[in-house]
């Protein structure tokens, strides 16, 4: 049994139907799933046992506070991008010691913020940020642990916008030119050499580019230890996919039994950044049909969530599931574009999905628990959802609905002339 199933005829978030979690908080909003959330760093964490590691939840992914939350008591590391997910982190309890700092755009302020905390690592993109970051680090009078984040060349075979390891991305240090940047970074009296890292993409459903990846990164480990630059750990960074639709994604302990076959007899401690295995399948977005509008050419059902809610579809023309909460039998199915009100024709949610709707009816869109809410937007001065977490019979309201109000409230008229 999933999180999400159908139980008399409707649809469920654990024990609590999504009906009555609609009817409470309104729509649209997402919807998480404790156990499910749980259930996934554990499969990643159990795969990991009798070897060092740390799994950091890419923040990005899902950064509600709660479910932050709910990790960190799991003894998850966190991989963050921004001083603001570092504030997060810290919010909800999340030790600075098993926090990674990802990203190629790090201020000074974001370094120094770092540093004083004590995270475990900064990745480093460029031969620049090593520079800034020995600066600060020398004002602090602190040893900043680094990776450098090397851009190993490989093709993830996923969309282009979400493939970040071939050269032309403008992501990490080529691999070529890493041998240079740590020696460098060797003659550095702030910057403490700790590892290797690598995010080669998001969303991969086959492992043999992360095993290619990591084939690279041993190569250049031995090279550097030659030269006597001893690396500790190793990050292989996230981008395990899940299914949407009908991906056949390896499992966590799938791949990280192949990962450990490639690593036998190295003394490594292993660290990874993975996000949306972790939560996207633990969330669903609810939102209701407010008007049918069929027309000669296509059936279009306008529903209350829009591309400023999830826009995965829009950006990416992602496929995500869309299923009737409570399905009907007193219409018949037809094929429907479930669009958003926003003014873009890109504001669809699914396009020619076979349901039997009318007004008012609850649909849930699948596997909404990675990149929706964090990437939603109030385009259109659409106030953003609200965030929902299922924990058994229980229901926690984690995130109200922004008002109108709220929204209006940072902004000022010019003086009268
Ligand atoms: C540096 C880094 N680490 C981790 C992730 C998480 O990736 P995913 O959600 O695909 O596991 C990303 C996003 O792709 C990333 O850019
Ligand atoms: N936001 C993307 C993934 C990007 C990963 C971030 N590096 C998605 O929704 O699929």
């Amino acid at each position: 049994m999933t999180a999400f199933d159908y139980r008399h005829g409707e649809l469920y978030a654990e024990g609590v139907a999504l009906s009555a979690i609609a009817a409470e908080y309104d729509t649209p909003c997402f919807v998480y799933s404790r156990s499910a959330i749980e259930q996934a760093y554990q499969a990643w964490d159990s795969a990991l046992q009798g070897v060092p590691h740390l799994v950091c939840f890419a923040v990005k992914a899902n950064s509600n506070l709660a479910v932050l939350n709910l990790l960190a008591r799991q003894g998850a590391g966190f991989d963050i991008v921004s001083g603001g997910e570092l504030e997060r982190v810290l919010a909800a309890g999340g030790e600075p010691s098993r926090i990674v700092f990802s990203g190629l755009g790090k201020t000074a302020a974001e370094m120094r913020r770092a540093l004083e905390v004590g995270i475990h690592c900064f990745n480093v993109e460029s031969a620049a940020e090593l520079e800034r970051l020995q600066q600060v680090a020398a004002e602090l009078e602190i040893k900043a642990p680094i990776s450098l984040r090397v851009n190993p060349d490989v093709d993830a075979k996923t969309h282009p916008y979400i493939s970040t390891g071939l050269k032309e991305n403008k992501f990490g240090i080529d691999i070529a030119r890493a041998p240079d940047v740590y020696r460098r970074a060797a003659e550095l009296s702030h910057i403490d050499i700790c590892g290797v890292d690598c995010h080669i993409g998001s969303q991969l459903t086959d492992d043999t580019p992360f095993i290619d990846a990591l084939q690279r990164l041993l190569q250049l480990i031995d090279g550097l230890a030659e030269e006597g630059i001893q690396i500790r750990h190793l990050d292989l960074g996230g981008g395990l996919g899940v299914t949407y639709r009908d991906e056949t994604p390896p499992s966590p302990g799938a791949y990280l039994a192949k990962v450990r076959e490639a690593l036998a007899g190295r003394d490594l401690t292993l660290l990874f950044e993975p996000g949306r295995s972790i939560v996207a399948n633990a969330g669903v977005m609810l939102t209701r049909v407010n008007l049918l509008k069929p027309t000669e050419h296509k059936n279009f059902a306008i529903i209350d969530g829009a591309m400023n809610d999830l826009i995965r579809p829009a950006l990416y023309s992602a496929w995500m599931g869309i299923d009737a909460v409570k399905p009907r039998s007193d219409v018949a199915a037809q094929a429907w574009d479930i669009v958003g009100p926003v003014c873009e024709t890109g504001d669809f949610l699914g396009k020619d999905r076979e349901l039997a709707l009318s007004e008012g009816d609850l649909l849930a869109v699948r596997s909404a628990g990675a990149y929706g809410f964090v990437m939603s937007s109030n385009y259109n001065t659409r106030p953003r959802a609200a965030e929902v977490l299922v924990d058994g019979e229980q229901t926690h309201l984690v995130r109200r609905r922004e008002t109108v109000a709220e929204l209006l409230a940072g902004e000022r008229l010019l003086p009268e002339d």
